[in-house]
């Protein structure tokens, strides 16, 4: 398994192997021992996600929830290719409000593990993109935070193609980084 820890404390890059014949390959896509070792965590999962986009240029995010519900994720994509983002709103860390991104996709194969206290997002760069995704704390509607992916403050470099992503009407009404900040105060 290739390992690549991010710039941010506690992201890691997996790209777990492809084991190819003339059939086509065979994958453990997630193994509990090699996960535990190679991203140096206990987490356990209990919730696995999927979702399919239809188009390139959607974007999901920035979304997380609340404690007692925080979530931990492990992505990959299936179909298609992302732009994933991960932004650091733990209170007391030293890269607060930072983000890092990295490209997911079926063809690299590479998963990125989120630990909880981030925001996640992504940014479809090919039609009928399929995302998965394991978390270890169920959902819950009303424990979910989020910021708006424009936000200025953190200036994430999302590599848009041809004008505005596609939102939901959630996501579009996502608060600012500086009003997230004010409800913690
Ligand atoms: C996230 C989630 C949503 N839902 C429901 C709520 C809603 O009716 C429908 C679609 O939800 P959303 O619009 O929030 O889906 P989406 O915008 O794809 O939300 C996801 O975005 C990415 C970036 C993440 O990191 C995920 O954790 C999740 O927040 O699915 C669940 O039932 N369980 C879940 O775990």
């Amino acid at each position: 398994m290739e390992v690549e820890r991010l710039a941010l404390a506690g992201l890691v890059r997996l790209v777990p192997p492809r084991l190819g014949d003339e059939r086509g390959f065979f994958s453990e896509t997630f193994n509990a021992a090699r996960f535990r070792q190679a991203a140096g965590t206990d987490t356990v999962f209990v919730q696995d996600n999927q979702s399919l986009s239809r188009q390139a240029g959607v974007l999901r995010g920035l979304h997380g929830q609340r404690a007692p519900f925080a979530q931990a994720k492990l992505v990959r994509v299936t179909r298609g290719r992302i732009f994933d983002v991960a932004v650091d709103v733990r209170r007391a860390s030293p890269t607060y409000g930072r983000w890092a991104a990295t490209e997911l996709s079926a063809e690299n194969w590479a998963q990125l593990f989120i630990p909880a206290g981030f925001l996640h997002g992504f940014y479809t760069l090919e039609p009928e993109t399929e995302v998965q995704y394991k978390v270890d704390a169920h959902y819950a509607a009303d424990h979910e935070i989020g910021v708006v992916w424009n936000d200025p403050e953190l200036g994430i470099a999302w590599p848009l193609e041809g004008g505005s992503p596609l939102l939901s009407d959630k996501d579009r009404g996502l608060p600012t980084f500086a009003d997230f900040n004010a409800s913690f105060a």
